[in-house]
């Protein structure tokens, strides 16, 4: 297990510390040439980063945003994770970038797979940086546990971009990109808040099941150091 540890005394030094990590990766993908996409989480923790990165010079019109996953609801719901995306980083500078969105309409995420997998798909993969959340519960993206879909996210077959996920804390039907498609990113962040939160990563850097705390699925099998971005 390799990871890199990033601690920052508050809140408003993490979002500009990761801001600032994913800004600079973004530029040397942006400087080979061509297009860079970054996968990005939803709910509450990165809306200050969110800020700080939408406003940081970069040749926003080569980037491609989409999100690590999603809840199947429309963008009117305040679960949405891509109504958090469009209000806090889409604007200023990042607001020339092209958001793909893993939510589409129709009325279940298997109905809408075929469709949102067809957007992935055309993005230029692997994702110059993927920024991870993580619940209490140890569910990042949509791997919650008791996941309906967990075991053939975190292995899908060969290939396949996204999985649909229903779980007792998910709350809504949900889309997740898989687990490799995360691991191939060029840059791997865990952005995590608080002292519950430093709890559970280091419950799940111990031992235990994936299956249990799926983070640790991440963080067992990621080829690169998982960088950790964490505030008290
Ligand atoms: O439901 C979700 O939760 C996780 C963690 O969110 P937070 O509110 O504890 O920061 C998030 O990473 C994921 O993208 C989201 O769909």
């Amino acid at each position: 297990m390799s990871i890199a540890r990033h601690d920052f005394p508050t809140a408003e030094a993490l979002a500009s510390g990761l801001a600032d990590h994913i800004a600079a990766v973004l530029t040397v993908r942006l400087a080979q040439g061509g297009r860079a996409a970054l996968a990005v989480s939803g709910g509450r923790t990165p809306t200050r980063m969110f800020e700080a990165l939408s406003g940081k010079p970069l040749d926003w019109a080569r980037v491609d945003i989409t999100l690590v996953d999603e809840r199947w609801v429309g963008e009117e719901s305040d679960r949405s994770n891509a109504a958090l995306v469009r209000k806090h980083l889409l604007q200023g500078p990042a607001a020339a970038a092209t958001f793909v969105p893993l939510h589409v309409d129709a009325p279940t995420p298997e109905d809408g797979m075929a469709q949102v997998t067809a957007s992935i798909a055309a993005l230029p993969l692997p994702f110059a940086v993927v920024v991870l959340g993580m619940g209490d519960d140890g569910h990042t993206a949509s791997f919650f546990p008791g996941g309906d879909r967990l075991a053939q996210a975190l292995a899908p077959a060969a290939g396949q971009l996204l999985e649909t996920m229903r779980a007792p804390a998910a709350g809504e039907p949900r889309i997740t990109l898989t687990l490799p498609v995360l691991l191939a990113a060029d840059a791997l962040c865990l952005h995590i808040e608080g002292a519950g939160k430093q709890r559970v990563l280091e419950a799940a850097l111990v031992a235990g099941p994936a299956e249990a705390m799926p983070i640790r699925a991440v963080l067992t099998r990621s080829v690169r150091p998982v960088e950790i971005f964490w505030c008290p």
